[in-house]
């Protein structure tokens, strides 16, 4: 059932919380011939919010699939929620990691003909007894409610019963999160979220999960294209260029010159 309390108190200022991702040595091929992660040292700590940049195909997926267990780490180690693994995270360890994570992509994948509350519902899938996730028709009451809690957080109570496809793209990248976050999740992984929305509707789904995360007390990790994205709702910013990061640093000291750093082409 949702915790509906207020906001966790957010650490104090200046004092340090509690490591949730922590990855020494991070390496990642995917063939023999090309590594796309070179040693990535990172750690994220409870309530940060922090966006990966990097060009396209600089590695921002694969690091956000490596840290939660789901492509398998070439070498190195990685420390998500409590669980450290080398590889792939064995598993018991892979499925609590899944009920302590919440995702949204930059394609929601919501089940079109489903109705609003049933794509919620499947936020649930990874419980136990999942196969009551299937469908609002065999979900505990508790999980019901829980979906029209969180279906309230994002606006869309009223289009519960809606189908899915019956909403617009924002509407349903709102159900998405909503769908993310009904378990309550200690860490949100959102992989370039507004990528597909239109620039207002965009600043809105931003503006939208990180207040969310910030009241529910939830770390949130998200890639973007979106620089203005990366500065307005991140503490911090990492930047991953060439297979290691090239700097991580507050979102409020990252100056023009640093972010241009990043997407420049290197002469060959
Ligand atoms: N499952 C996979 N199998 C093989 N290669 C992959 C796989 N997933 C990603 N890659 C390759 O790894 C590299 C990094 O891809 P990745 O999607 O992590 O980059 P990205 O920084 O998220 O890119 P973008 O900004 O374009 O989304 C790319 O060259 C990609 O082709």
């Amino acid at each position: 059932m949702l915790d509906l309390s207020p906001a966790r108190p957010s650490t104090a200022r200046g004092a340090l919380s509690d490591p949730i991702v922590t990855t020494g040595g991070l390496r990642k091929s995917y063939d023999r011939k090309t590594e796309i992660l070179k040693g990535i040292d990172l750690t994220i700590r409870a309530g940060e919010r922090v966006a990966l940049i990097g060009s396209n195909g600089c590695g921002k997926s694969t690091l956000l699939r490596c840290l939660i267990g789901l492509h398998e780490v070439s070498a190195g180690e990685v420390t998500a929620l409590g669980e450290t693994f080398t590889g792939l995270p064995a598993g018991a360890q892979k499925a609590r990691l899944r009920r302590k994570t919440g995702f949204v992509f930059q394609k929601h994948c919501l089940v079109r003909r489903r109705s609003v509350l049933s794509n919620v519902i499947h936020g649930m899938m990874s419980e136990p007894g999942s196969w009551r996730a299937f469908s609002q028709m065999t979900a505990p009451e508790t999980w019901r409610r829980a979906a029209l809690e969180a279906l309230a957080w994002v606006n869309l109570a009223d289009k519960a019963a809606a189908r899915a496809d019956a909403l617009s793209g924002g509407q349903q990248q709102r159900v998405a999160i909503a769908r993310a976050l009904v378990r309550q999740p200690a860490l949100l992984i959102a992989d370039e979220p507004a990528a597909s929305l239109d620039p207002v509707s965009g600043q809105d789904v931003m503006a939208l999960f990180t207040r969310l995360c910030a009241e529910h007390g939830i770390t949130l990790l998200f890639t973007s294209h979106d620089m203005s994205h990366a500065r307005s709702f991140a503490d911090r910013i990492v930047a991953l260029k060439a297979g290691r990061v090239l700097f991580d640093k507050p979102a409020d000291t990252t100056t023009d010159a640093d972010i241009e750093e990043v997407f420049r082409v290197e002469a060959r």
